[in-house]
């Protein structure tokens, strides 16, 4: 239903006089209404609507001036009137909160319209985007939101837009944290930590203080697996499981990797773990993984090219292909993302995993505690996971999980500062890249 298509009449009152709750999913629960978020100032009167007659009130867009500190709602999506009669029949969920970071970056910018258009979270399940970005980027935000008010996404019922993590992350349930400072020329990778750790220092106390206390929150922004660790310590309310650091992206790459040397389509590989650091220590599992369900080693017989070219290949696609656009994999990581967000929300296919990067206490591959490290898992499709047991090892595979190990141990020494574990002191084993650098 396009929102143009509504004949409205609207009522202005002012924030402090509404009555309707900031939870905006058990509204729409109730009424199925188009719901809204109220202006949190009185400063600019919240208009409601609802359809009656074939009026249409103009809502308020948010100024960039008026969002110091706040997180408000946006254009048409601050507007609340009923659903048509038809609409009212579908059997749609309940409303989700998801929250972005970095909203109007690469990423974000293909990320927001899967998301908005249901090819995330399903035809079925109405959103509400809630984007975080700063005041460098807030112009650039509104932007963004002008876009979604203009493709007309009948499943999105609500944007708010904000600088403010505390704001921003009100009631999320999902929270997909990709805004972080991209490593310059020059940049040691320990500097790199200790900037982008801040972000996510502060993103965790704001998470533990705002979001549901389920939220499952996707760290993308790099380095991920060490920003996921010290969002997680900082946020002691939310299950250590729920944080997960993306390195979906490097599985597809090995899976496409993998296909084309065997010369298979890439639906054919399975089972492909990617274990480590999102890093050039990453190591893509071609011991366990299959194709069209044997062993990788039985189908591509030179094992030269699997423990060399291989690995190699996958640990620096990245930076091969920012050698190519001249920037860094947005198009296909947000693909990754959508990936990773439905690996949690649909039961995993029989016999097959997916990789993730999450936290270690309790792993039965040996692996040090209290890391994010990246491992196969299984879901449930509850938004869930477990680890998988029957994996194998063998010698190689084992000495470069040390390696990547190693490195994540190094990373969390040099962020003790951000963890609360003491004084942050970097010995990182050597500068390692992020899979983007070369
Ligand atoms: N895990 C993975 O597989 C992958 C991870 N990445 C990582 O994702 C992140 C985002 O990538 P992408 O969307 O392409 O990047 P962009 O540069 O397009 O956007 C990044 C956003 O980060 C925010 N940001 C936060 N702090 C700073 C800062 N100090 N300086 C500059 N920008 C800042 C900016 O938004 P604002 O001003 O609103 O805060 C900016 O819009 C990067 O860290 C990248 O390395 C990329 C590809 C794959
Ligand atoms: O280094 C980057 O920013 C890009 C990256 O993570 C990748 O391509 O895997």
């Amino acid at each position: 239903m396009a929102v143009a298509e509504l004949s409205t009449s609207c009522t202005k009152t002012h924030s402090s006089q509404l009555s309707l709750s900031s939870s905006s999913s058990s509204r729409f629960s109730h009424h199925f209404r188009r719901s809204f978020r109220p202006l949190p100032t009185t400063r600019n009167p919240t208009i409601s609507c609802s359809v009656a007659s074939d009026q249409v009130q103009t809502p308020i867009p948010v100024q960039a001036q008026d969002l110091k500190g706040k997180s408000e709602c946006y254009g048409v999506f601050c507007l609340t009137y009923d659903l048509q009669a038809e609409e009212e029949t579908k059997s749609w969920k309940k409303l989700i909160n998801i929250a972005v970071s970095g909203a109007a970056g690469m990423i974000s910018n293909h990320l927001l319209f899967k998301i908005a258009s249901g090819e995330v979270f399903g035809p079925n399940q109405p959103v509400a985007l809630k984007l975080l970005g700063s005041e460098r980027s807030i112009q650039a935000l509104e932007g963004v939101a002008m876009e979604l008010e203009d493709s007309l996404f009948p499943l999105l019922r609500e944007v708010s837009i904000g600088i403010n993590p505390y704001e921003v992350f009100q009631d999320a349930e999902w929270a997909l944290l990709i805004g972080a400072k991209p490593r310059g020329p020059g940049m040691e990778r320990a500097d790199l930590l200790d900037i982008n750790g801040q972000i996510f220092a502060e993103q965790g106390k704001a998470l533990n203080a705002s979001a549901s206390p389920n939220v499952k929150v996707i760290v993308v922004g790099n380095p991920c697996n060490t920003n996921a660790l010290i969002c997680m310590k900082n946020a002691p309310k939310i299950p250590a499981k729920n944080f997960h650091a993306l390195t979906r992206l490097d599985e597809n790459r090995a899976k496409c990797q993998l296909a084309l040397k065997a010369g298979v389509f890439y639906d054919q590989v399975s089972n492909m773990t990617i274990w480590g650091n999102h890093s050039t220590t990453q190591v893509p599992d071609f011991l366990n993984a299959r194709i069209k369900g044997l062993p990788v080693k039985e189908v591509i017989k030179d094992h030269k090219w699997l423990e060399e070219e291989f690995t190699e290949k996958v640990q620096k696609r990245g930076g091969v292909l920012i050698k190519k656009w001249g920037r860094s994999s947005a198009a296909s990581t947000a693909v990754s993302i959508v990936d990773a967000i439905r690996s949690l929300i649909t039961p995993t296919p029989e016999g097959d995993w997916f990789s993730s990067g999450v936290y270690t206490n309790g792993n039965p591959y040996g692996i040090a505690e209290d890391i994010v490290f990246s491992m196969p898992c299984r879901s449930k499709g509850d938004g869930d996971y477990v680890l998988v047991k029957d994996v194998i090892f063998d010698d190689y595979l084992l000495k470069r999980i040390k390696k990547s190990e190693a490195e994540l141990l190094a990373e969390k020494r040099c962020v003790a500062h951000l963890t609360g574990e003491g004084i942050g002191f970097c010995d990182l084993p050597e500068d390692t890249m992020l899979p983007g650098e070369m």
